[in-house]
C-alpha cells in the first residue's frame, strides 16, 4: 500500500498542519475505493523498485535520475520492463538510469513556455492542482521551491509520480495526494498556486477559480494555464458533447472572459503571459503511450479545428494575485 507518512513528517511542523486532522480518513477512502482496480497491481510492481540512490539528479533543465552508469545492462532492461507496466505515460518526458520515458506530451516545453513569467519559486510552498505524473512538480523544485505538494485523484499518474520518486529519493519535499481540489479544505497557506489543464474539466469554472483563491495565502500567486478560444469577454465555447474527443470538456472561455472571472472572484495584478496553438509535436503517439493523439483529435483536411469542427488546441496562461478577501463575494 502506498504510504504517505514522509508527507506527514514533513508538513508537521508547517501551517498546513491543521490539514492533518482530516486527510487521513479523506486519503484511506481513496485507498479503499481502488482495491479493486489495477492500483493493487501497480503498488506491486512499486514495491519492486529497490536501486541504488542515483549518482545524480536533475530538475532545474530536465527531469533526471541516475547518469545511466551505474545499472547493467541486464538491470536497465529490467527496471525499463518494471516502468512500462505504468504505461500509458502521458505527462513527461523522464530520463531514469539512461532509460527515456518518451511521453505523450511535451511538457517540458509547457514549463518553458510558463517558468519564465512567474515569481522566483525559491523557498515557495506550492501547490500543483491536477498535477498528473508529477513532471511539472519536479521541476518546480528544481526552481527552488520549498515544498511542493500536488494533488491529482488518478491512481496511474499517483503510481508514477510514487515510481519516480522512489528511484530519485523519497526526502526530496515533493509530495502527490491522490485528491481532487473540492476535498481540500481553504488552506490559505501556499505561496504559489497551479492550476494547468484543469479548468476546462471542471463543470463549475467559477468555483474552481474560487477554489484556487482559498489555497492561497493574502499575495500569493495563481498560475492558470487552459484551454482558450478567440473572442471577447463575453465568448465561452461550450462543447455540444466532445472537444477533440474528450468528453469531460465543459468551459472554454476567451483570454478577456478568464480575466473578467478572475476579477470577479477578486484577483489582481491579472496578466495574460502566454497564448500557444498546441503544436502536434507536443502531444503525439509515442512508444511509451501508443493510443490515439492529437493528430487524430483534428480534422484530417483542417488541423486549424477540432474533429466535431471546434477551433483546435490553443492554450493560455494568465497570473493572478491573491487580494484580501472581499466579503460580498464569499457568499
Ligand atoms: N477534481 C480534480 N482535482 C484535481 N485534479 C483533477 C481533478 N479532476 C481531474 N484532475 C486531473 O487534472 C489533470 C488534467 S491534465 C493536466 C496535467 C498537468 N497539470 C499538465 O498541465 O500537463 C490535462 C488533460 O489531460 O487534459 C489530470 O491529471 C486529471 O486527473
Amino acid at each position: 500500500m502506498i504510504s504517505f507518512s514522509s508527507f506527514y513528517q514533513q508538513i508537521a511542523d508547517s501551517n498546513l498542519q491543521h490539514w492533518l486532522e482530516t486527510l487521513p480518513s479523506i486519503l484511506g477512502k481513496w485507498q479503499r475505493d481502488h482495491k479493486h482496480g489495477n492500483l493493487p497491481k501497480w503498488e506491486k510492481v512499486l514495491n519492486k523498485l529497490h536501486y541504488p540512490a542515483p549518482d545524480q539528479v536533475d530538475f532545474v533543465d530536465s527531469v533526471t535520475v541516475g547518469s545511466g552508469e551505474q545499472l547493467s545492462p541486464g538491470e536497465k532492461e529490467k527496471l525499463e520492463n518494471l516502468l512500462r507496466l505504468f504505461m500509458p505515460w502521458r505527462k513527461g518526458p523522464f530520463h531514469i538510469h539512461g532509460i527515456h520515458i518518451d511521453t505523450e506530451w511535451r511538457s517540458d516545453w509547457k514549463w518553458d513556455r510558463v517558468k519564465q513569467h512567474i515569481s522566483p519559486l525559491k523557498n515557495r510552498t506550492v501547490l500543483d492542482v491536477g498535477c498528473g505524473s508529477g513532471y511539472h512538480m519536479w521541476r518546480m523544485l528544481g526552481s527552488g521551491a520549498k515544498r511542493v505538494v500536488g494533488i491529482d485523484p488518478s491512481p496511474l499518474f499517483l503510481c508514477q509520480f510514487e515510481a519516480v520518486k522512489r528511484l530519485a529519493g523519497t526526502h526530496h519535499p515533493v509530495h502527490l495526494l491522490p485528491l481532487g481540489i473540492e476535498e481540500l479544505p481553504p488552506l490559505d497557506a501556499f505561496d504559489t498556486v497551479f492550476s494547468m489543464g484543469v479548468l476546462y474539466h471542471r463543470r463549475s469554472p467559477i468555483d474552481h477559480l474560487l477554489q484556487l483563491r482559498d489555497q492561497l495565502r493574502t499575495g500569493g500567486e495563481l498560475v492558470l494555464e487552459t484551454l482558450v478560444i478567440d473572442g471577447d469577454e463575453n465568448a465561452v465555447l461550450v462543447p455540444q458533447d466532445r472537444y477533440g474527443k474528450m468528453n469531460n470538456v465543459w468551459f472554454i472561455p476567451s483570454v478577456a472572459a478568464l480575466m473578467l472571472w478572475l476579477k470577479k472572484c477578486d484577483f489582481t495584478d491579472i496578466r495574460c503571459v502566454d497564448t500557444d496553438v498546441t503544436a502536434l509535436a507536443e502531444q503525439r503517439r509515442t512508444d511509451w503511450m501508443p493510443n490515439e493523439s492529437l493528430v487524430e483529435y483534428l480534422d484530417p483536411n483542417d488541423i486549424t479545428k477540432t474533429v466535431e469542427g471546434y477551433p483546435a488546441p490553443k492554450r493560455a496562461t494568465i497570473i493572478a494575485v491573491k487580494n484580501q478577501p472581499n466579503q460580498d463575494l464569499i457568499s
